[in-house]
């Protein structure tokens, strides 16, 4: 396996710069269907993440009792509540999003796992699936066949063993893997240090990023961040590359700062926009 690294000069080969003449309508509307009752922090840190890395609209789906803790954190992020209190029970929407990131703190209940499945069915939005959404999709192995070709999913490694199934090395996890990507036709994004995508043969890793990610939440950002991009008329190979080069790199830039323990999933947040700018430094 020779992987393609993603340092600056493989991402100046994808990045875009804002057009200057741009406006929130066409910058993309980005939709996070997350949270559940005790986990709707996984839905504040992807929405806003997906705000700060740059597209025009935000909306949270949530369930009812994120309402206030959603609306009072981020005011920027739209809301859509579900008709349950404490968990998704009936995705619907009127918007037209760009993109979709689904899964952070969602929980797998039985409600959640049904009004999933007919998601699955029937949207035609790109999407980003993380966290729960793939532990419900590891119990209902048939449902990946309805994922659309270069759907992104991002595992860590027990998300990833619970949809792949053990390995006894570290080939022997890329081989799965890459069976799996081309079964599917889906873009992994197997969270780590570091983070590798595979799309079918093609493998990267991720050069930016240190321990200091090793915290709540972290991969929920992460969530936020590739939807964003998707949203933004990034192709999804690019999404994935951008997303995971400027999540690791605000871990970089903020270590002299925050040290590693001290930093936490919000920080990566408030460090995208130097990120950015370091890309074009
Ligand atoms: N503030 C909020 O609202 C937050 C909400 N969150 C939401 O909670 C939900 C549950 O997500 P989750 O990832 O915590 O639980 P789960 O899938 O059981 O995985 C945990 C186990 O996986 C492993 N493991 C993980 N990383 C690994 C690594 N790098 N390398 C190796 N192993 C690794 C490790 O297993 P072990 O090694 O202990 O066997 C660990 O015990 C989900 O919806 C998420 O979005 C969280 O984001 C937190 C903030
Ligand atoms: N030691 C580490 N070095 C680099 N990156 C790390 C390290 N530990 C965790 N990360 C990154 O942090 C993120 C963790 O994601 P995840 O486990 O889904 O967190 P959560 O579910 O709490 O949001 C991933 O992007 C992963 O690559
Ligand atoms: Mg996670």
């Amino acid at each position: 396996m020779n992987p393609i690294y993603i340092d600056k000069n493989e991402i100046l080969k994808c990045y875009k710069p804002i057009d200057k003449h741009t406006h929130k309508g066409i910058q993309g509307h980005a939709l996070l269907i997350g949270g559940s009752y005790g986990k709707i922090g996984a839905a504040c840190l992807s929405s806003k993440a997906a705000l700060k890395t740059g597209c025009g609209l935000v909306t949270a789906f949530i369930p009812k009792c994120g309402y206030e803790i959603l609306q009072i954190s981020i005011p920027e992020v739209m809301v859509l509540t579900d008709v349950q209190e404490k968990f998704i029970s009936n995705i619907t929407f009127d918007i037209v999003p760009q993109a979709i990131g689904i899964g952070p703190g969602v929980g797998q209940e039985q409600a959640t796992q049904i009004t999933f499945h007919e998601f699955l069915k029937t949207t035609k939005v790109p999407l980003v699936i993380d966290a729960d959404a793939l532990n419900i999709l590891s119990q209902n192995k048939s449902w990946l066949s309805l994922l659309k070709p270069k759907t992104i999913i991002t595992p860590h490694p027990k998300e990833l063993e619970r949809l792949i199934g053990k390995w006894d090395s570290e080939a022997e996890k890329f081989e799965k893997t890459i069976a799996f990507s081309k079964k599917y036709q889906l873009i992994i994004v197997m969270k780590g240090a570091p983070t590798h995508i595979i799309d079918g043969d093609a493998v990267y890793e991720n050069t930016t990023g240190n321990a200091a990610l090793a915290t709540a939440g972290s991969g929920d950002v992460l969530t936020g961040m590739i939807t964003s991009l998707l949203a933004q008329s990034y192709e999804p190979i690019n999404a994935a590359i951008l997303g995971v080069y400027l999540h690791g790199l605000t871990a970089d830039i903020a270590l002299p700062e925050t040290g590693y323990q001290s930093f936490i999933a919000s920080d990566i947040i408030d460090n995208i926009g130097r990120a950015y700018l370091s890309i074009t430094a």
